[in-house]
């Protein structure tokens, strides 16, 4: 589905990423891990095609992005970045519309609106639908937006692929295992999902593959149970931990300082 060998970047003589291989199959959840400043942003717009000096060679479905139709791209392709807009003046659902922009001339159509309230469903905000953008908290924002992000992939295209930069930030517990599970269905249904976070614990508990990343280079990338051991994440995170068998699932749970 996704696939990249031996991405590199550097910003002046300053090397961010070096020697990243990439493959994520249809139906995958990859979750990209690390230290702050180890590289997980950068690789994620190289691997969405946002950043780049157009060296590094990303194909989905087998075909580079400068191959692909722009407009069938973005049927196939979104992001959710963590870089939006404070000050949009727009209603909530006005703003989830935006998502739907590539699919409608001036007036969005019965099928826009419809996938506009699914996702807003989908990521708690249908009370918000008229609020002023600008009045919600952090967290309601970035439901907002990734409900934006959700709508743009709502078609039959089959395995779209959506990157995701630290979805997580600002939720609550209940919204981020709500939109880890939404995550969690969108792949199962055939579709790839590449998301960067913080969280360990949900990374155990809901990538299929982890790439833990350090100072630009993979230091594993694998199956949660290969990635999360007790040496690999010490070491790398500078801090000390213990992993045991989640009692519920049997996943690595990861407490740290002890
Ligand atoms: N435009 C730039 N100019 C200079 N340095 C940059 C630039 N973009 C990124 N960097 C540096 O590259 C490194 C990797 O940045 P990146 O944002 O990819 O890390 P990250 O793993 O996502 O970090 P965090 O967990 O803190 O979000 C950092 O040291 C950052 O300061």
């Amino acid at each position: 589905m996704l696939e990249a060998q031996n991405i590199s970047y550097a910003h002046r003589k300053f090397s961010i990423l070096e020697g990243i291989d990439v493959a994520v199959n249809h139906s995958e959840l990859l979750v990209i891990v690390g230290p702050n400043g180890a590289g997980k942003s950068t690789l994620l717009s190289l691997l969405a095609n946002e950043l780049g000096s157009g060296k590094e060679t990303v194909f989905f479905k087998k075909k580079t992005f400068r191959e692909w139709d722009e407009k069938e791209l973005s049927h196939s392709k979104a992001k959710f970045s963590q870089n939006n807009s404070h000050d949009i003046p727009l209603t909530v659902q006005n703003v989830v519309m935006m998502g739907r922009y590539p699919y409608f001339g001036s007036i969005p159509r019965k099928i826009d609106e419809e996938a506009v309230l699914k996702a807003m469903q989908e990521t708690d905000v249908s009370h918000l639908a008229q609020r002023d953008y600008n009045s919600l908290s952090g967290g309601e924002k970035q439901r907002v937006h990734l409900a934006r992000v959700l709508t743009q992939l709502d078609n039959e295209v089959k395995n779209t692929l959506i990157f995701l930069d630290e979805p997580l930030n600002n939720l609550d517990v209940l919204h981020q295992h709500r939109i880890m599970h939404t995550i969690k269905k969108f792949t199962q249904a055939g579709h790839t999902a590449v998301m960067v976070l913080h969280d360990l614990n949900l990374a155990a508990q809901f990538a299929d593959r982890v790439m833990l990343l350090k100072k630009g280079k993979i230091v594993s990338h694998d199956i949660p149970q290969k990635v999360f051991t007790r040496e690999t994440i010490s070491t790398v995170y500078n801090f000390p931990c213990t992993i045991c068998p989640n009692p519920v699932n049997n996943n690595p749970l990861i407490i740290f300082g002890t």
